[in-house]
This record gives C-alpha cells, structure tokens and sequence, in this order.
C-alpha cells in the first residue's frame, strides 16, 4: 500500500532525497497519482477508475521486485513525464512541495483510510505487512463488517450521531464507509446528505474534529496554487466548491458549509462510481454575514464579515486559474450553494472557460425536468399542456423554469419567449410580473409576463391555475392547506413538488400533500418524506434532488472527456433520468425510481450525456467507445477490497 506523504518526509529525510534522484534515473517511470500507484500495488489491479489503464508491464515489474513507480498509459504510450508535483517546471528560486513516497505497513497502515481493512486483513496480509499483534486474531469479511457497522448505526436514536459515526468510518475505513452507502443507500443517504448534513452543517463547528475538504480563504489570496498543491492526490478530476453563503435552505452558514461539498462527493463516488481520490471538496471562505455563527466560540471560519465586489471575485478568479493550472482543463467544477448574487454571474462566467456546471441551477433543473416527463405519464397531455407555477425564483426557481421552456421549445419548435409565458413564478414580494421588470434581477426578467399585481401565493394559484405547483423558496410549510385545496379543485392530479431542502424547510410535507388533495396529488420532495397511508391506500413519495442527476452528468463529462457542459446534456439526463421510471413506480404514485437502482441509473444518464457531448463535438476522449452503458458500468469505482501482495 504505497501512500505519499510529508510527514515521512519530515521523519526521514533520505526518503524525500530518493524522490528527486528517483525521477532523475527512472525518466519515463515516474510517480504520478498516488491513487493510481495504490492501485499499481494492488496484485489484481489492471484499471483504475474511469478509463487509465495501469500498464501490465509496471504490474509484471512491481511483481519481479522492481522499484515502486507508476506508469500511466500516457506516459507509456508517449514516454512524456507527467510533473504532477510541479518540481520539474519549478525554477529554482520557486518553492516546491516535497511529497514523498512511501510503503504504508503496520500501525501507518491501520491508520491509513484508503488501506486500512481492519479486520479483515488477511493472515498472509498481516505477516506481509507487519501487522501481527497490531489486530485481534479474528479475521471477518467485509460483509460482516458491513453488517455490524449497520448495528451500530442503528442503535442511535439521533440523526446527527449517525452523521458522526459515518464521517467517522470515512475517516478510518473509506472502502467500508463507500460499501455500507452503496449496500444501503436508501437509508444511508438521509445521513449523509439532506436532511441531516444540513443539520451537520449547522453545527460543524461543534461536531468538527478532524477535517475533511480543502479550506481556501481569504488569508490565502495570492498563494491558492499553493494551496492546491498541499491536497494529497494529484489525478483530481471534480471538485465541489461553496462559499458557504446558501448552504440549502438553511442561509449562511460560511465556513461550515463544508458538509456539502464533503457530501456531494461522497455521492459522486456512492452514486456515480468516481473513484474518491479523484474528488476534492473545497470551501471558499470569504467571511459570514451569520451573526450567531460570528459570535460561535465553536466557528471555524474567518470571523469577518463577507467579502464582496472586487475581492470576491479575484479570490473566485485565482481559485479558478489555480484549479486549471494544476488539474488541467478537464476538471470537473460543481458550484454548490452559492447565493444567487454570484451563482449566476460564475456560472456565466467561467462556462466558456471551464468544465462547470452549477448543481443548484441545472442539476435541479434536469432532476425536475425527468420528474415531470415521468409524471405526463399519469397527467396525461404534454409538456406544452401545462401550467407552472413556482413559489421561489431564485437559483432552482428560474433554473428549472428555463430548462421546461426550452425543452418545451424543441417539442413545440416554438420560441423559448413563447414557452416562457406557460410559466409563471412568486418570489418574497409576490407575482413577477411585467410592471416589476425594472427593479428585478436579471434572472427574473424574462418570467415577467403582462398581468396585474398579485402578492400572496394563494391568490396565484386562483387567479393562474397552474397544473403544477413547484416550491423553490427555502421557506418550509409555505404550501398551505388552501394553497394545496385550490390547485387539487381545478386539477384531477395536480403535481406538487418542495423542492425546499432540508425536510424542515419543505414547502409542505408528503402527509399534507396527499390529505388536503385527497389522494389525486403527485408529490415529490427534495428531502425524503416515508410512504403515506391516506383512505387505506399507501402513497410513496419521490424524491425530486439533483442527487440523481449530478453524479451520472459528472461521469458521462469524465468518460468522454467533455470540455464544456451543455444544456442539451441537461435534457440528455433528465430523458434517461425519466425513463429509468418503471411502470411498478408508476403504480406507487412515484415519479423517481428508488435509489436502490440508482448505480444503474446513473449509468445510463452518464451514457446519455456522453453521448450528447460526441455528437455536440465537445468530447476529447477519442475515439468514442462503441457501448457508452458499458464503458459508463465497467469504470465505477467498486468499494470491495483489494489483496495486498
Ligand atoms: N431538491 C433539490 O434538488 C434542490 C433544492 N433546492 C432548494 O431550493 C431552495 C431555494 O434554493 P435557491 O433557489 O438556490 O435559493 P435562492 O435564494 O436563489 O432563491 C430563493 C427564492 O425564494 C424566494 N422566497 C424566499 N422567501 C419567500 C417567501 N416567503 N415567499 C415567496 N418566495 C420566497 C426568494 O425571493 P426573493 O428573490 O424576492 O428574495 C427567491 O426568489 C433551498 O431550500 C434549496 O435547498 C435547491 C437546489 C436543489
Ligand atoms: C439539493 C441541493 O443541492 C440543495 O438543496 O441545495
Ligand atoms: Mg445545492
């Protein structure tokens, strides 16, 4: 288990001294990742991760008793040097990063969470790698493993504990951490994602103890590249980043945003099989405009108010260049939980120039888009049939309004402006309409249609009679009985979608939803709701997140090498999202299929989406692979075990 690390660098420093003369006698041999070097010592490695092969021939030289090095196939293909590290092309007044390799073995091992088994290491394992005494003499399964953190999971009461003691396993165990999300996703994934991390969020600095993700702040302007280059893996291939200013809808929780990105990426891996060594949670930290989190002894953040304008955006600006600089032009970058007063701007931004995509914006767009394909199937009509009504239009509002009316457009080869007027939307001050355009934010400006002034939600549904009802607002229990009794008296099946995350911020809960509509409503939430039993008939409600969508959009975007994200790649994943559906969801009332399938499901988005990307002309992963499904299930990152030699 070869990890790469400084601190046997500060121990011993003719470790580090082999790293430089080592480059110098093995050109062409060089280290690269170390996720790919730990896959190089393990004996029955021959693929990493979404697509690079680690050479037959390093295995054969590994095995003969060759030096530990790595060879990539670019590297052999070409005989370049990749210089992860930045050593190489560093002049020599330029500081470097002096990582070190090194052979994890006993205690270093145990404690390694990308190695560490635990009890199941093997007997030969723990003669081979100095652990004898080290472990109790038990030798288990990793099933049983599984099993038995299960146990334990389940003993407490409290979510929040729950959160804890799976972080905690991450820490120890990554492989069983990914194994018991993936075995037990539809309960695991309440835990570590909404709504309990936005609870962990809200008290990050009290829970905190060792920490996970890269902090860049403010204290680090001018020296992010260096920053980047402290991260242990070099192969990173998406980051999620916040600043912390709209962590779901709980406001700002600055710094101790850092759950999300933590968390998204789990999914990512979890859900959409990228390898985690490949993923890097960031969180910008500009300040907080949160008193009480100002005020917290426990905070972890900058304790300064929120940087704006001009150095906001030169710290967003270096961040971006470092990332590119050192990732290369493929990186996947997710922007997460932004305020809109940015998200929009970024993402406009730096969609010409970078691999980017906002998950609040689009991922939510395309999630909600496959809902309501699905849920035409039980409505009847098409698209263009319906009317929408959002309460909130902010970033999901306008960005789930925009993609309907474009789909809308490509089935109706009517203008976008026309489908636009099928939508209408609320925000903190009531109805946009064409009378407010002036003192509107620009991503409001295209939903302000001629009508008269109308300021509560409830005179809305009266006055437009939506066929679907979409909460964005962040505000919970804002789809009031009469809200909900007047769009299920004009419709035989009104969808209702909360989108507002975590559950205590849900527009209205799947209980209400279904009772005040006497069962017609098709309902889907942002954070899980349990099954609902109305009239002796059980309801399942959906789950309408963006989980469905981003993990499956990033893999199809690695596995194709896709350089800029599209909006057709959008559509791509909600069709495939869609018609995951099956008729037994159907029949449940369910317009999301269950997140058991969801490895499958995110397969086949990923197919879609890389398949749109060749045919847009934005793929360099050439040539394309002839089963997209296939090349998209055969890379998924496994949480099984390997066996050390
Ligand atoms: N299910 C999912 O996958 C996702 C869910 N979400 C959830 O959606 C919510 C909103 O996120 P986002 O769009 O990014 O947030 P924004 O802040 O961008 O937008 C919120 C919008 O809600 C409006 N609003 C706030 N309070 C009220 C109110 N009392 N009545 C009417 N409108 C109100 C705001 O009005 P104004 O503009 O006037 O201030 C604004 O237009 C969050 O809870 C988030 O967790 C987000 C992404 C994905
Ligand atoms: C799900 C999500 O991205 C949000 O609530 O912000
Ligand atoms: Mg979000």
């Amino acid at each position: 288990m070869i990890s790469l690390n400084r601190s046997s660098f500060l121990n011993n420093k003719s470790i580090s001294g082999s790293c430089s003369p080592f480059l110098g006698r093995h050109r062409g041999l060089v280290p690269s990742a170390p996720s790919s070097l730990k896959i190089v010592a393990a004996v029955s490695s021959d693929r990493d991760l979404n697509g690079s092969v680690v050479m037959e021939s390093t295995l054969k030289a590994l095995r003969d008793g060759a030096s530990v090095v790595e060879m990539d196939a670019k590297t052999a293909v070409a005989g370049g040097v990749q210089d992860v590290y930045g050593e190489d092309t560093a002049t020599e007044d330029q500081l470097v990063t002096p990582w070190a390799l090194s052979v994890a073995s006993g205690y270093t091992l145990l404690r390694d969470p990308h190695h560490n088994k635990g009890l199941a290491f093997t007997d030969k394992e723990r003669d081979a790698h100095y652990l004898r005494g080290l472990l109790p003499p038990s030798v288990v399964s990793q099933e049983l493993q599984v099993k038995k953190m299960m146990h334990i999971i389940r003993q407490y009461q409290v979510p929040i504990q729950r959160y804890m003691a799976m972080m905690d396993l991450q820490e120890r165990n990554e492989k069983l951490f990914y194994k018991l999300l993936i075995d037990h996703v539809e309960e695991m994934l309440p835990i570590v994602y909404t709504p309990t991390v936005g609870e962990a969020c809200q008290k990050y600095g009290s829970i905190f103890s060792r920490p996970q993700g890269l902090y860049i702040s403010l204290k680090e302007k001018g020296r992010i590249l260096e920053v980047l280059r402290n991260w242990p893996e070099k192969n990173i291939q998406v980051i999620v980043v916040t600043d912390g200013e709209r962590i779901l809808g709980l406001g700002d929780l600055g710094c101790h945003g850092m759950g999300i990105p933590v968390g998204k990426l789990s999914l990512y891996t979890a859900l959409g099989g990228v390898r985690p060594s490949a993923c890097l949670p960031v969180t910008i930290d500009v300040g907080t405009n949160n008193e009480k989190l100002l005020n917290d002894e426990f905070y972890i953040g900058l304790r300064q108010r929120r940087a704006t304008g001009q150095e906001y955006a030169e710290l967003l600006h270096e961040f971006m260049t470092a990332v590119k600089q050192n990732y290369g032009e493929k990186v996947l970058i997710q922007f997460e939980d932004f305020a809109n007063h940015n998200a929009f701007d970024l993402l406009a931004k730096y969609g010409t120039t970078h691999l980017v995509f906002n998950d609040d914006i689009q991922g939510t767009a395309s999630v909600v888009l496959a809902g309501l394909i699905a849920a035409l199937k039980l409505v009847g009509g098409t698209l263009a049939d319906q009317r929408f009504l959002f309460l909130g239009a902010g970033e999901a509002g306008t960005g789930i309004a925009e993609l309907i009316a474009l789909e809308m457009s490509k089935q109706t080869n009517m203008p976008l402006e026309e489908t636009r007027k099928n939508i209408w939307l609320v925000d903190s001050k009531g109805l946009i309409v064409s009378s407010r355009r002036e003192s509107l934010q620009h991503f409001k400006k295209p939903w302000a249609h001629e009508h008269e002034p109308i300021k509560t939600l409830l005179e809305a549904v009266n006055d437009i009679k939506p066929t679907v009802l979409i909460g964005t607002s962040g505000v919970g229990r804002t789809f009031t009985r009469e809200v909900v009794e007047a769009i299920a008296s004009f419709n035989e099946k009104p969808v209702i979608l909360s989108l507002s995350n975590p559950t205590s911020q849900s527009e209205c809960t799947a209980e209400e939803a279904y009772t005040w509509s006497k069962g017609r409503a098709i309902f889907a939430s942002g954070s899980p709701f349990p099954p609902v039993e109305y009239e002796g008939k059980v309801y399942v409600p959906g789950q309408a997140n963006n989980a469905y969508i981003f993990p499956g959009l990033g893999l199809g975007l690695l596995m194709s090498g896709a350089i800029r994200v599209h909006d057709d790649m959008l559509l791509a994943a909600s069709q495939a999202l869609a018609s995951q559906v099956t008729q037994d969801d159907f029949d449940n009332g369910r317009i999301y299929p269950p997140f058991t399938n969801i490895r499958k499901i995110s397969a086949h988005i990923a197919a879609k989406v890389a398949a749109k990307a060749y045919e847009l002309g934005l793929a360099s992963r050439l040539p394309q692979p002839r089963d997209l499904l296939h090349c998209a299930e055969s890379s998924m990152y496994s949480p099984s075990y390997r066996s050390y030699r």
